[in-house]
């Protein structure tokens, strides 16, 4: 179990630079380490903002893309090359920008995949891509960092509060109902979410304040999905000033 800490920084364009330096770090780190590094992605607009930012860096031939897998903690089931799916985002912004191993690529299903217009079968495929990545019989493999952006209800990848995904024990979950558009989805549940070495909540602007204040208070720690996520190693929020709002001044321990 790891402490949150806070990072605030001053509006949106500064928060996805600092995410995106942050990840190329991240990846050294875990290449240096490991021999290869391992990242999870989200979907929404501060996501895409830190995968524009990271292909703008120079510091990214730094980094050995052939040797990063790319994983997802959710996905819209759409079908595929559709502009809202995560995965076409996440190409067009950062992974058809850096010479990364085709291989090592691993999106969630789309709706006109193999796996049909089953959102169910969809998940269950993943949670199987997943396990044959993993090591032994484990059902997943090491994560070094997954990212997450936060909903205004204080939802994560597409775990949202009251719906049964939030009580989902499997790794991959699908889900039906969303709130949020599209309504058919497919996600890493929290107990999955929670494996990974590091979880990073970037989060940007007011409407997101209040669900941040709540889950880092530890308020809302039933109701909201954000508050039940932590990394092994380290449990990071990574906010611009709008959306730190409502975090009490004693939290913000990174600048
Ligand atoms: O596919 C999605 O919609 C997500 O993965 C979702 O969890 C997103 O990250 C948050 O809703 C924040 O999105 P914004 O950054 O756009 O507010």
């Amino acid at each position: 179990m790891s402490e949150a800490s806070v990072a605030v920084h001053a509006d949106a364009d500064l928060l996805a630079q600092a995410v995106a330096a942050r990840l190329l770090v991240k990846l050294l780190d875990a290449q240096a380490e490991r021999g290869q590094a391992s990242v999870v992605l989200t979907g929404g607009r501060i996501a895409a903002a830190v995968y524009r930012a990271v292909a703008a860096l120079p510091a990214r031939d730094a980094v050995d893309w052939s040797r990063v897998d790319v994983w997802w903690g959710d996905e819209r089931f759409l079908p595929a090359g559709d502009p809202d799916r995560n995965e076409t985002q996440a190409r067009a912004a950062l992974l058809d920008v850096v010479p990364l191993d085709p291989a090592r690529i691993h999106p969630m299903p789309a709706s006109d995949g193999p796996a049909g217009d089953d959102p169910e079968e969809a998940a269950a495929r993943y949670a199987a891509e997943l396990a044959a990545a993993a090591p032994g019989t484990a059902p997943l493999p090491h994560f070094d960092v997954l990212m997450l952006g936060v909903g205004e209800d204080g939802h994560v990848a597409s775990v949202f509060p009251e719906h049964p995904v939030h009580y989902e024990s499997r790794p991959v979950s699908a889900v039906r109902g969303s709130p949020k558009p599209p309504p058919v989805r497919t996600t890493l549940t929290l107990p999955a979410i929670n494996t990974a070495e590091e979880v990073w909540l970037v989060a940007s602007g007011a409407d997101k304040s209040p669900a941040v204040g709540m889950a880092l208070a530890g308020a809302g720690s039933v109701q909201l999905p954000a508050a039940g996520v932590q990394g092994t190693g380290r449990t990071l929020w990574l906010l611009d000033r709008a959306a730190a709002a409502d975090v009490p001044t004693r939290l913000r321990s990174l600048r």
